[in-house]
């Protein structure tokens, strides 16, 4: 309120406004590398769109073979690189207020004079705040579409990975397979060894099915007790048996409980994408198959299409 008040009674300064509008027309002009830079990098928060506007607003100034960035975000390495190598090379470590936002080298045929190297530096100090929001942007994103107690993917990055995944199945006519995956009985582990042995166990399970499934396989924590594995480009056959390798992971696990250690199982509902499916009723299918894999006792897996 107070800053308000300022404002309404403050009166036009025109030295200031004639220099706003000079800096503006300098601004829009571009006349400087720096400001078309800064100018540029401001327009994006896609780090990968911003790396490619440094590799063209530095070669402008600074010649160079091959530009290479690498960071880890949100436990990924994203990589970038631009042209081909050469036998010199200069790396800087970028670093924001105690912050690492990752390296980035350059490669040239040539030596770089010092001259140039002192380009890099002055270039690289503007860089590094867009650079820095840019891989803020991808850890929020990332954090958004993660299960905090278990580091896997949520229900979330899981409906986005469905759709991706069913709308590739149809254009590649290739199977697409997903197991639904919950523990049984998990509510007497709570009730007899209290939520932070359930959470360690949950935590456990999602490590677990991750080691038992491929890369190109992915985990998601999909309700309380329940996981979600989505497996591109495999048919029903290939499922049932990462299914059995699923719940045979699960079996293995255990968790100290006092006299006799804690141990989990899970059932298994199995269900291929169709043809034009919606994602919705593609795990419907999934849901109703380990509904019957509950209803055959549990610890065991079941496929849709054997239901009658
Ligand atoms: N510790 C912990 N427990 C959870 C979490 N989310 C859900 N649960 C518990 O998971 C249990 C699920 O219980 P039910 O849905 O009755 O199922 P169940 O006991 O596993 O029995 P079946 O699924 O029929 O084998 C409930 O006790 C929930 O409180 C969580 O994040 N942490």
């Amino acid at each position: 309120m107070k800053n308000l008040t300022s404002i309404q009674s403050s009166k036009s300064k025109p030295a200031k406004l004639a220099a706003l509008r000079q800096a503006y027309q300098a601004w829009s002009q571009e006349p400087d590398p720096l400001a078309r830079l800064t100018k540029r990098l401001s327009t994006t928060l896609s780090l990968e769109n911003q790396l490619e506007i440094i590799a063209e607003e530095i070669s402008a100034s600074i010649p160079f073979d091959s530009m290479q960035y690498r960071h880890r975000i949100a436990r990924q390495d994203f990589v970038f690189s631009t042209g081909v190598g050469g036998p010199h090379r200069c790396e800087y470590r970028l670093s924001l207020e105690g912050n690492h936002y990752g390296i980035l080298t350059f490669h040239r045929r040539h030596k770089f004079s010092d001259d140039e190297l002192s380009g890099f530096e002055m270039m690289l100090s503007a860089i590094i705040c867009p650079l820095r929001n840019a891989c803020q942007f991808i850890a929020i994103e990332q954090a958004a579409l993660t299960d905090s107690l278990t580091g896997i993917g949520n229900k979330r990055a899981l409906q986005e990975e469905l759709t991706r995944a069913s709308s590739l199945s149809d254009r590649l006519d290739a199977p697409c397979t997903l197991i639904l995956c919950d523990l049984d009985h998990f509510k007497r582990i709570n009730d007899n060894h209290g939520h932070v042995v359930g959470d360690h166990i949950l935590s456990k399970a999602a490590e677990k099915i991750e080691r038992a499934i491929r890369n190109s396989d992915s985990v998601y924590r999909f309700g309380g007790e329940e996981f979600a594995v989505l497996l591109p480009h495999t048919d029903i056959q290939e499922a049932k048996t990462v299914a059995e390798r699923i719940r045979g992971a699960l079996e293995s696990i255990r968790v100290d409980g006092g006299e006799t250690p804690i141990t989990v199982t899970g059932s298994c509902g199995i269900a291929a994408h169709l043809a034009n499916e919606q994602t919705e009723q593609w795990l419907v299918r999934a849901d109703e198959a380990l509904y019957q894999a509950k209803a055959c006792g549990r610890n065991c897996s079941r496929v849709f299409a054997s239901i009658p």
